[in-house]
């Protein structure tokens, strides 16, 4: 499993393109029938990408659960999150059936032993993005589609950055203990997201971007609002944000991306935005 320990922000302001690509970018998050891990200090938020395509893929399969976690399995002390972003799926959940279509969403809460992913048609695999983080009570598992999310439309198209914010794992539609995931879709034209900027001291975030048209890219943007930096993200490509870091991107093109927050509260307005003139 690929650990980031993860550095401060007085480090951050002299690292290179590549470390702080290497730090914070997740690259790759689907390989056939494996399931990629990548472990952040920054909250212990855990960041998966699960791609079945001939097997029926064990959620900790190439993970060493007991090194890593000191439990058993992997949701004994961790609840998680997922979209299905590729062709449609299943998620076997302690024998429980869930059939996933593209852009639905599940929540598994502490305690699910025994998950496995599955792909309907292997020549259009599902591709399962998950993200966990450690949670101390159990609440329901649910199978979240996008009309039951509770949605914001923001922004406008006069400045480029019209969209949609669709809350899934939020406590308006369920329980959790602190996991929030959601979706936020941007309208043909716009191309800016979180403008302005914010940080949320109280809490780490990851952005997950995906229909991201071919030869297009998002430039994401990092750093403490007086001092920021980019990162360039290509489709189905993750980046990590600590608390301290503004998260904030503009397309060449709209595109879809799945924000996952995790930490003390979740308050989603308890954002301190930043006067976009004001940053640096
Ligand atoms: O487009 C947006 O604005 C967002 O989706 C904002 C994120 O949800 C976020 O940063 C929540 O803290
Ligand atoms: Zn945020």
């Amino acid at each position: 499993m690929d650990i980031r320990y993860s550095c401060n922000q007085k480090d951050f302001k002299r690292y290179t393109t590549e470390e702080v690509r290497k730090e914070f970018l997740i690259e790759k998050l689907f390989e056939a029938d494996q399931v990629t891990a990548v472990y952040s200090h920054v909250d212990r938020m855990v960041t998966l990408g699960v791609m079945p395509v001939n097997e029926k893929v064990s959620i900790d399969k190439g993970i060493d659960i007991w090194h890593n976690f000191g439990t058993e399995y992997f949701l004994e002390r961790r609840e998680c999150g997922m979209f299905n972003v590729g062709g449609a799926g299943r998620v076997i959940a302690d024998g429980k059936l869930y059939v996933l279509g593209y852009k639905d969403c599940l929540y598994l809460t502490r305690g699910a032993k025994e998950v496995y992913f599955e792909s309907a048609d292997p020549a259009q695999p599902a591709k399962f993005y998950i993200v966990s983080a450690p949670a101390h009570c159990s609440y329901e598992n649910k199978l979240i589609k996008i009309a039951d999310a509770a949605k914001k439309p923001c922004g406008d198209a006069a400045t480029s950055n019209k969209r949609v914010i669709n809350q899934f794992i939020h406590p308006s539609v369920l329980k959790t203990c602190q996991l929030s995931m959601g979706m936020t879709v941007l309208e043909t034209g716009s191309v800016w997201n979180t403008m302005p900027a914010h940080t949320h001291e109280r809490r780490m975030e990851v952005y997950f971007y995906f229909e991201v048209p071919k030869d297009n890219v998002v430039f994401h943007m990092m750093g403490e609002g007086q001092e920021t930096r980019h990162i360039v993200m290509q489709n189905e490509q993750a980046v990590i944000s600590p608390s301290w870091s503004i998260h904030a991107g503009a397309g060449t093109s709209n595109y879809t991306f799945i924000w996952a927050m995790g930490g003390e509260n979740q308050a989603f307005d308890d954002m301190d935005n930043i006067p976009t003139t004001e940053l640096k």
